[in-house]
């Protein structure tokens, strides 16, 4: 296998559930991230589903929390899930918050010294790793699709939105839908790209993003918790997008669910659902 390393491997319903570490051009440091591959890709190539996590997550929290595992081998359909962040560079402030630096890449290419070199986590999740995955695994590259939670529920839409035609379809779990509104989003952003022309942010902004898409048709799904406490905090934003999206008449269908948190037993009671709505598009 070209330039990865197994770190891990387990057999889970029918198929295995890996890890694989590689050099990352793009970032600069070696990244790890998990590849679940079905029972059916032993015998032909599958189509594959990407995960983005969220702040603080590495390429384990999916694996080990969401139990997409069985329905990924009832549908024969891979799912890869990156880490979050370049991690172990020794940028100044890297390590200081968790919402910034590392666990924290956001989903961007960072603009501002001392990240710009490094920090290229929109590079890397749409160009360098689906070429790996390709290079490497039995899927079917025209046959992708994305999907995340909280800060990779914003690196799914945006990869989604800044790449038509790339993801067969997009869906998110509470995700930082308008982050150039919210506080972890501007943090970041200043962080990233820095403030001086603030007009560039929006480029990463999925509220911002939908207005002008172009591309094929996307049902955009979202599930979002209702005691979801980023939600009360206001970091979340859904309203923002859907208003967006239906002044854009970009279709979106938005779940909010009674008692639900932001945790991952919530994308657990519904990663089926996601998955599901995934197939009807990568198995059309
Ligand atoms: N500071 C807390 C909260 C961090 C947290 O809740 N992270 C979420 C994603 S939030 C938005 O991107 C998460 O997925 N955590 C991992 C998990 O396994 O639950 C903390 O450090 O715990």
């Amino acid at each position: 296998m070209g330039g990865i390393t197994q770190v891990s491997s387990n057999r889970v319903f029918g198929g295995y559930q890996k890890i694989f570490s590689h050099d990352s051009k793009e970032l600069g440091c070696k990244m790890n991230f998990a590849i679940y591959l079905p029972p059916a890709s032993e015998e032909k190539k599958v189509p594959v589903i990407y995960w983005l996590s969220g702040l603080t997550c590495t390429e384990k929290n999916f694996v080990e929390k969401a139990g997409a595992q069985r329905y990924a081998s009832e549908n024969g359909v891979a799912i890869v899930g990156p880490d979050t962040s370049p991690r172990g560079l020794n940028i100044p402030g890297e390590e200081d918050g968790w919402d910034f630096g590392t666990g924290a890449g956001f989903y961007v290419d960072a603009t501002r010294e001392p990240w710009s070199k490094n920090y290229r986590m929109f590079s890397y999740v749409t160009k360098e790793l689906p070429e790996l995955i390709n290079e490497n695994f039995p899927v079917l590259p025209n046959s992708q699709s994305i999907m995340g939670h909280s800060m990779g529920g914003h690196g799914a839409l945006i990869c989604a939105l800044k790449n038509p035609g790339q993801y067969r379809s997009v869906s998110a779990f509470a995700p930082i839908c308008n982050p150039i509104k919210c506080p972890w989003g501007k943090k970041a952003f200043d962080g990233y790209m820095g403030s001086v022309d603030c007009n560039k942010w929006a480029d990463w902004d999925a509220t911002e993003l939908v207005k002008k898409y172009q591309g094929p048709p996307l049902e955009i799904l979202i599930d979002q918790g209702k005691e979801d406490q980023f939600l009360k905090d206001l970091q979340l934003l859904p309203e923002n997008f859907v208003q967006a999206c239906t002044n854009s008449q970009m279709p979106v269908i938005l779940h909010m669910h009674e008692g639900y948190d932001h945790s991952y037993y919530f994308i657990a009671s519904f990663i089926g659902q996601h998955i599901q709505h995934h197939m009807r598009y990568l198995a059309a």
